[in-house]
C-alpha cells in the first residue's frame, strides 16, 4: 500500500491550509496525503476527515492538532505558535515511525515563530536538522529545468563571507553530490559551483575567496573523482546554455541561488532538504499574507512538491 505524505500545517494566517486542499484535489489519485494542522483553519466547505475515517480520496485527511485560535488571513497570531513548530515535529515522528513515507511543509513565517514560540531556528532546513541529529543538511531547489543549492543558508549577507569556509563548502558539495545519486539517479552528478564575487573575483581584482578558498576546495573534491566546473561567474551561469553543461548549481549564498530558479519557475519550483535520513519537500514559496484567504493561491509548486516527495521516497523505499 502506498503511504502517505504527511503535511505540516505552516503558518495559518497564510496560504498553506488552501494549497493544501487544492494540491490533494489534484493528486489524490496518485498520492495519498495526511495533513497535521487545525481543521477550523481549512477553507470551508473542505470534505475534511479524522485520519483513517473515511475515504483518503474522497475525503481530506487530517490528524487534528487544536492551534489555539482562528485563522485571520494575512494575520499571524502568536498563539499559533506552538502548534506550527509541533505539527512539523509530528510529521518527522509520522516519516520515522514509517506511518508516512515523506514530509511536506507548507511555508512558516519564521519571524511569527520566533516572537511566538522563541524558535531557535531561521527554518525548517536547519530545524529537521536538528531533530535528525545535527546531521549535514543542505538546501536545494528544484525545477524541470534548474537544481540550485546555496551553500550559506540563512544568514545576514555580511555575515556569508565568514561562515563560507572550506568544511562549509566541502560538506555542501559531497551531501549534495550524494543525493544526486541516491536521490535522483545521477551516476555522475555535475557540479556547476559560482564564485562569491562579481566576475568570481576577476583573478583576485575583485575579491580573493576563489584563489584563497573556493578554488583549493574545489580541487580537492576533483581530486577525489567529482565533477565539478568552477569557480564560476554567478551572472553568466544560468543561462540555458550553461544550465545544459550541469546537474546541480552550488551557489555561495541565498539569493545567489534562488534567484534564477524561483525568476525561471516560480509556479512549479520545489525546496528539497538533502541529507535527512528522511524525505521532506516544501514548495519554494512562502506565506503569500498578500492573497491568503482570497481562494486566488497557486498550488502548482505544493503539487509539485508531493509528487517529488513520492518518487523521492519510492527511490529510497521501493
Ligand atoms: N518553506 C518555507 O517555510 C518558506 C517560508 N517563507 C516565508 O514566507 C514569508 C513571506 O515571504 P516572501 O518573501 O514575501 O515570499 P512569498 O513567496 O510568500 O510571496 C512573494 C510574492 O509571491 C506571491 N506568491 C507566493 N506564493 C504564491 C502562490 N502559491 N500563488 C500565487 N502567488 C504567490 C505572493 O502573493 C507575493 O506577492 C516570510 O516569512 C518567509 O520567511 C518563504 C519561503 C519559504
Ligand atoms: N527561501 C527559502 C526558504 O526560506 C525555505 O526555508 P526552509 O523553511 O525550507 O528552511
Amino acid at each position: 500500500m502506498v503511504k502517505p505524505v504527511a503535511i505540516s500545517c505552516g503558518e495559518p494566517a497564510g496560504i498553506g491550509p488552501e494549497i493544501a486542499v487544492t494540491a490533494w484535489e489534484a493528486v489524490r489519485d496518485e498520492c495519498p496525503v495526511v495533513w497535521i494542522g487545525d481543521p477550523t483553519h481549512l477553507p470551508a466547505g473542505t470534505p475534511w476527515k479524522h485520519a483513517g475515517d473515511g475515504d483518503p480520496v474522497r475525503h481530506f485527511q487530517v490528524i487534528a492538532r487544536d492551534l489555539g485560535a482562528p485563522r485571520i488571513p494575512g494575520v499571524p497570531n502568536p498563539m499559533h505558535a506552538r502548534g506550527v513548530i509541533d505539527a512539523i515535529a509530528h510529521g518527522v515522528e509520522l516519516v520515522k515511525a514509517g506511518e508516512c513515507c515523506a514530509l511536506c511543509t507548507a511555508p512558516i513565517h519564521k519571524a511569527a515563530l520566533i516572537d511566538g514560540a522563541d524558535f531557535a531556528y531561521p527554518g525548517h532546513t536547519e530545524y529537521l536538522a536538528a531533530l535528525a541529529g545535527d546531521v549535514p543538511v543542505v538546501m536545494m531547489l528544484a525545477c524541470d529545468t534548474l537544481r540550485v543549492v546555496p551553500a550559506t543558508i540563512h544568514i545576514p549577507l555580511s555575515a556569508v563571507p565568514a561562515q563560507l569556509t572550506a568544511a562549509t563548502l566541502t560538506d555542501t558539495i559531497l551531501v549534495t553530490h550524494a543525493a544526486m545519486r541516491r536521490d535522483f539517479g545521477i551516476a555522475a552528478p555535475r557540479i556547476a559551483v559560482a564564485g562569491l564575487n562579481p566576475h568570481a573575483g576577476e583573478d583576485g581584482k575583485m575579491g580573493m575567496e576563489e584563489i584563497e578558498m573556493i578554488a583549493p576546495t574545489l580541487d580537492a573534491l576533483r581530486a577525489q573523482g567529482l565533477h565539478i566546473s568552477g569557480p564560476l561567474s554567478a551572472d553568466t551561469m544560468f543561462h540555458a546554455g550553461a544550465r545544459a553543461q550541469y546537474d546541480v548549481a552550488v551557489c555561495m549564498y541565498h539569493d545567489q541561488a534562488l534567484i534564477p530558479i524561483k525568476t525561471l519557475d516560480f509556479a512549479g519550483g520545489v525546496n528539497v532538504t538533502l541529507g535527512l535520513p528522511f524525505v521532506r519537500t516544501s514548495p519554494d514559496h512562502g506565506t503569500a499574507f498578500d492573497i491568503a484567504g482570497k481562494g486566488i493561491a497557486d498550488a502548482t509548486s505544493m503539487i509539485a512538491a508531493l509528487r517529488m516527495a513520492h518518487k523521492m521516497a519510492e527511490a529510497r523505499h521501493g
